[in-house]
């Protein structure tokens, strides 16, 4: 087991030298970065740059045979008990059963979990007070908006206290106000409840000034800095206009070194 490091230098995720291939094609080359706790870092990719891997790897649904990921301080392939159950997921396709009731959907979670009854109940209540959905507790699934559904699914990662939250392009489908919500919803989990996010998406305006960006480009890491350091390296005046030249243009990362979280 990886021992974890000293409070001040702990990471909630290290990424590390980290290849995958499918076959001839690779996925992720080298990519590296890392987050501070309680930092909300936006992974920003086109389609096929690689974030759904990246997801695959640290939650093991893919085994990582080169580099390393560590989730404050555990590295998910030597121990990966102590990893994931610092780790929460929200999937990219939807994963709810429609046909059981929100508060149904939350109790088989953690049921999973090994909470007992008593303790899953409590638990899924808080979570869905916590989404403000305690009130739809009983209604099946399929009664919800798209959003609402995510916000159950926030609350279902949520049932065990992960200190990092995964999530793949959770706004993908939503109507404007809907991705307003749930961003802003997961940005005060972050400031508020010293939540960790790693928040995969290709749509730009996600990124906020306050945010650490890894932009990820055919599988390599282009930028990772805040914000500004991402702008101050490329010489853009808006993060489109500076994720358009890291993407097209760019072959090489820029010096953003010290600029992260
Ligand atoms: N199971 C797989 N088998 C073969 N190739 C794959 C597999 N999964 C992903 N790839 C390839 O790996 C690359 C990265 O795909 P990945 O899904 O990780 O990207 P992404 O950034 O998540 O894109 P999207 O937002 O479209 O899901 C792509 O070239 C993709 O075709």
């Amino acid at each position: 087991m990886t021992a974890p490091g000293r409070q001040s230098t702990l990471r909630a995720l290290e990424v590390a030298g980290l290849t995958h291939s499918f076959g001839p094609n690779k996925a992720l080359d080298e990519v590296s970065f890392s987050i501070a706790p309680s930092r909300f870092c936006v992974l920003l990719g086109l389609n096929g740059a690689g974030k759904t891997t990246l997801f695959s790897l640290i939650t093991r649904l893919y085994s990582n045979t080169s580099g390393a990921i560590r989730v404050y301080g555990h590295d998910v392939r030597r121990s990966p008990g102590e990893a994931l159950q610092r780790l929460g997921v929200v999937f990219q396709q939807r994963t709810l059963d429609l046909d059981l009731s929100v508060m149904q959907n939350l109790l088989y979670h953690a049921a999973l979990h090994g909470f007992t009854p008593r303790e899953a109940r409590e638990r899924a209540e808080a979570q869905l007070e916590r989404v403000k959905l305690a009130d739809r507790a009983k209604e099946k699934a399929r009664r919800l908006s798209g959003g609402q559904m995510r916000r159950v699914e926030i609350a279902r990662a949520l049932l065990h206290d992960p200190k990092l939250l995964l999530l793949d392009e959770p706004t993908v489908g939503l109507d404007i106000d809907s991705r307003r919500d749930i961003v802003e919803r997961t940005t005060a989990l972050c400031q508020d409840d010293k939540l960790a996010v790693l928040w995969a998406t290709h749509l730009i305006d996600e990124v906020t000034p306050a945010k650490q960006v890894v932009v990820l480009h055919h599988g390599k890491v282009v930028a990772d800095g805040t914000h500004d350091a991402v702008l101050a390296a490329t010489g853009a005046t808006d993060i489109a206009a500076a994720f358009a030249s890291l993407t097209q243009a760019k072959t090489e990362a820029p010096s953003l070194e010290g600029a992260g979280a």
